[in-house]
């Protein structure tokens, strides 16, 4: 069954002013939705970065991939490869992840869509393609952010200003309350460690028992990183990109009391070995998107039961196709033993190119979908709109720094450690 067409659409949806350690987010979150369709009509959905450079490369794989068999990944990523420019950026995550396959990130949509139409050929899941469902349903994470009331200029959001552990205790009872989620994670990077530090007790306070999570994106430099490992004992699940690269990662891994976890000094194939010798994580945050696609990531999930590294899953803004995908994927991988990141409580409802019902959260849980393929259908009328906006709305690449640097600080350094 061979690929027959390639649409590549790029989309835009509204993204509330989240703050991190490299600036804001933007008014626009950026995506782009891969349709793979097959010779006898059957439609694939993937879904990637919305980043002027990535789509760029998605076009140049999309040509290359008419005529391959739909079964045949290892041709996909064949194809990829060969047509792969050498330059950087269009990673589509704000300047934070940088070190990912550029192959990888390219073909992962791709190989999404591909087992999408799989699933549908054969009247099966692709969760039963990946060897399996092992759990019906994935558990997922709150996933709390400081926040600004509104974007600069605009309406306040509803979720309200957060900058501080009241306000974000505010934000967790109301997530939790709307998606029954069982863990909880705290973007941080953005105030003195001690502040979130505060905020996490804050937490650890008003959900007893529910696992924590922090993650400073690396903003802070190895002795500060020890500092709060320590002050955190006992209250975190793990501290993710407590600071930045290996080397110092294994500095912080061997006194922190708490497992390190990470999505930004160990995101390709390659950095594994080098990591797994210094001990420097424990916790690998696997990313369909920047790993490969769903194929590659249960590879992940095998050199990690190999080398005894947990497993857990990143997230980046998203729509549903990749809800989805992840959704399949954890379900599918028996050593994934902690709820994975989402930031889809951050997105409005309607914005999403999937035909609605199937996600849908319930005590903190996607229910694994069960039709054939990744069980959601694209809905073309939201595509098109959200595409629209895309077109309206100016943005071409994700970059929290400059619109931080833009309306609030011109003279924002980002370069960490910032503490
Ligand atoms: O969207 C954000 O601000 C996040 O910080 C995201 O870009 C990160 O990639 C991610 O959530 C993380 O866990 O590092
Ligand atoms: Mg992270």
């Amino acid at each position: 069954m061979r690929i027959d067409e390639v649409h590549i659409t790029p989309v835009a949806f509204r993204d509330p002013p989240l703050l991190n350690a490299v600036g804001v987010h933007e008014p626009f979150a950026l995506r782009s939705v891969v349709e793979v369709v097959a010779e006898d009509g059957t439609y694939g959905l993937g879904e990637s970065y919305g980043d002027a450079r990535h789509l760029a490369r998605l076009r140049v794989a999309a040509e290359a991939l008419r005529g391959v068999d739909v079964w045949h990944v290892h041709e996909l990523a064949r194809r990829v490869r060969g047509g792969l420019d050498d330059g950087v950026g269009g990673h589509g995550m704000g300047g934070m992840v940088t070190g990912s396959s550029g192959a990888d990130r390219v073909l992962s949509p791709f190989e999404v869509a591909c087992l999408d139409i799989q699933g549908k050929l054969v009247g099966r899941p692709v969760s039963d393609l990946l060897g399996g469902a092992v759990r019906d349903r994935v558990e997922y994470s709150a996933y709390l952010f400081y926040k600004w009331a509104g974007h600069p200029g605009g309406e306040p959001d509803g979720w309200g200003e957060a900058l501080g552990p009241d306000e974000l205790v505010a934000q967790a009872r109301r997530m939790v309350g709307e998606f029954g989620f069982r863990a909880i994670k705290l973007k941080g990077g953005v105030m003195p460690p001690e502040e979130e530090v505060a905020a996490v007790r804050a937490l650890a306070g008003e959900f007893p028992g529910v696992p924590l999570r922090l993650d400073p994106n690396a903003a802070w430099g190895v002795g500060t990183a020890v500092r709060v490992a320590g002050e955190l004992a006992g209250v975190l699940e793990y501290l993710e990109d407590p600071t930045s690269g290996v080397a110092g990662m294994a500095r912080v891994a061997r006194e922190a009391p708490m497992p390190l976890a990470t999505n930004m000094c160990v995101v390709a194939f390659d950095q594994l070995r080098p990591a797994v010798e210094v001990d420097a994580v424990q916790v690998i945050l696997s990313d369909h998107h920047f790993w490969g696609g769903l194929g590659r990531s249960r590879v992940l999930a095998g050199v990690c039961e190999a080398f005894g590294l947990s497993l857990s899953m990143h997230s980046n803004s998203h729509l549903g196709v990749s809800l989805a995908a992840m959704t399949h994927l954890a379900s599918a991988t028996p050593n994934l033993s902690y709820a994975c990141d989402t930031h889809w409580p951050w997105k409005a409802v309607e914005d999403d190119v999937v035909v609605p019902g199937v996600l849908r959260f319930e005590g903190g849980a996607v229910p694994v979908p069960t039709g054939p393929g990744l069980g959601v259908e694209l809905d073309r009328d939201a595509l098109a709109r959200l595409h629209e906006r895309y077109v309206a709305c100016g943005l071409r690449e994700r970059d929290d720094t400059g619109y931080y640097r833009r309306v609030c600080d011109a003279g924002f350094d980002p370069v960490p450690p910032r503490w």
